[in-house]
């Protein structure tokens, strides 16, 4: 069986307190885009992981698909697969590209070997990957809280838009980013203000996580300025970044942006 993890930007994202647990409370909206990993099993006699595509960091033993099938695994007598995944989605980009492939494979695995699971209890063996991990299993727009794994439905479309996505030649790592920010209560719910035309999001609707890491990565400021030049409604960097995305009422050109950083265009 094979399955298209997609990609997620973050529209907003305030981070409004730190917790007991050491993580942080926010908000956002996770809003589904069409950039795709491709990920395929099939029952074998032994395990095997495979990987094409972008370099993934770390230990394959670490690859957040094993630690889903290791998690299924405690709970459900499944056989042995081979996994091949082949990845697209940019790495430490604030896309969550690992945590949708996670959730990709525990509803892969509950579905090949029929495990019987509904969405919820999904999203519990998700949540325990990674704290947008949960938000993959339906992959629809919400209203993301608490540790940004719990949800409520938004009605948000944006498929009249073109979503551009650039990558620039940059990396955070989610935990320097939490490292940096200052939480404080954010003084407008984001969910309000999701209903705002999009061309109104710019005064109204940022990402807590941009005034810490722009100074030390310039370059991620400059693509977001680009974004705008090139005609953009709104542009955000995503996430805890590298990656910055692009809302345009019309196709936009962004072949000067080609040269430097890798360009997708939704
Ligand atoms: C920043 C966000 C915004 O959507 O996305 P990405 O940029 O990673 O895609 C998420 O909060 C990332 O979620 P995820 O990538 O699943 O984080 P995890 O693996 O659970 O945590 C990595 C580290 O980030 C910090 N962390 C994460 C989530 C949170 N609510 N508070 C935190 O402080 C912790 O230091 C934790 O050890
Ligand atoms: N299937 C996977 N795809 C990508 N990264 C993975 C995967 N499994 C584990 N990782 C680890 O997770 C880290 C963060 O990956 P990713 O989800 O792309 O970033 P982000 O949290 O910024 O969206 C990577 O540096 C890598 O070490």
């Amino acid at each position: 069986m094979i399955v298209f993890p997609n990609a997620k930007i973050n529209i907003g994202l305030n981070i409004t307190s730190r917790r007991p647990d050491g993580y942080h409370n926010l908000e956002t909206v996770f809003y589904p885009v069409k950039i795709h990993d491709a990920l395929e099993t099939i029952a074998a006699d032994e395990m095997s992981f495979n990987a094409s595509g972008l370099g993934i960091p770390g230990r394959t033993e670490d690859n957040l698909c094993l630690k889903g099938y290791d998690l299924l695994k405690k709970d459900f007598d499944l056989p042995p697969v081979n996994i091949h995944l082949h990845k697209h989605i940019p790495i430490g980009a604030g896309l969550g590209g690992g945590s949708a492939d996670a959730a990709f494979f525990i509803k892969l695995l509950n579905q090949e070997f029929s495990l019987g699971l509904d969405a919820e209890q999904m999203r519990v063996y998700a949540r325990q990957l990674g704290a947008d991990c949960a938000f993959f299993i339906e992959s629809k727009p919400v209203y993301a809280f608490g540790k940004g794994d719990e949800f409520e439905p938004v009605e948000l479309d944006l498929s009249a838009y073109h979503i551009a996505l650039v990558m620039p030649p940059a990396h955070v790592s989610t935990a320097e980013a939490y490292r940096g920010v200052k939480p404080r209560p954010s003084g407008s719910s984001l969910k309000e203000l999701i209903g705002l035309p999009v061309a109104e999001w710019k005064h109204y609707i940022k990402n807590d996580f941009e005034e810490s890491i722009f100074p030390n990565h310039p370059v991620i400021r400059g693509v977001k300025a680009a974004l705008y030049e090139a005609g953009a409604l709104y542009a955000s960097m995503s996430g805890s970044g590298a990656s910055v995305f692009g809302i345009f009422q019309t196709k936009p050109d962004l072949s000067g942006l080609e040269k430097d950083n890798q360009v997708f265009k939704g």
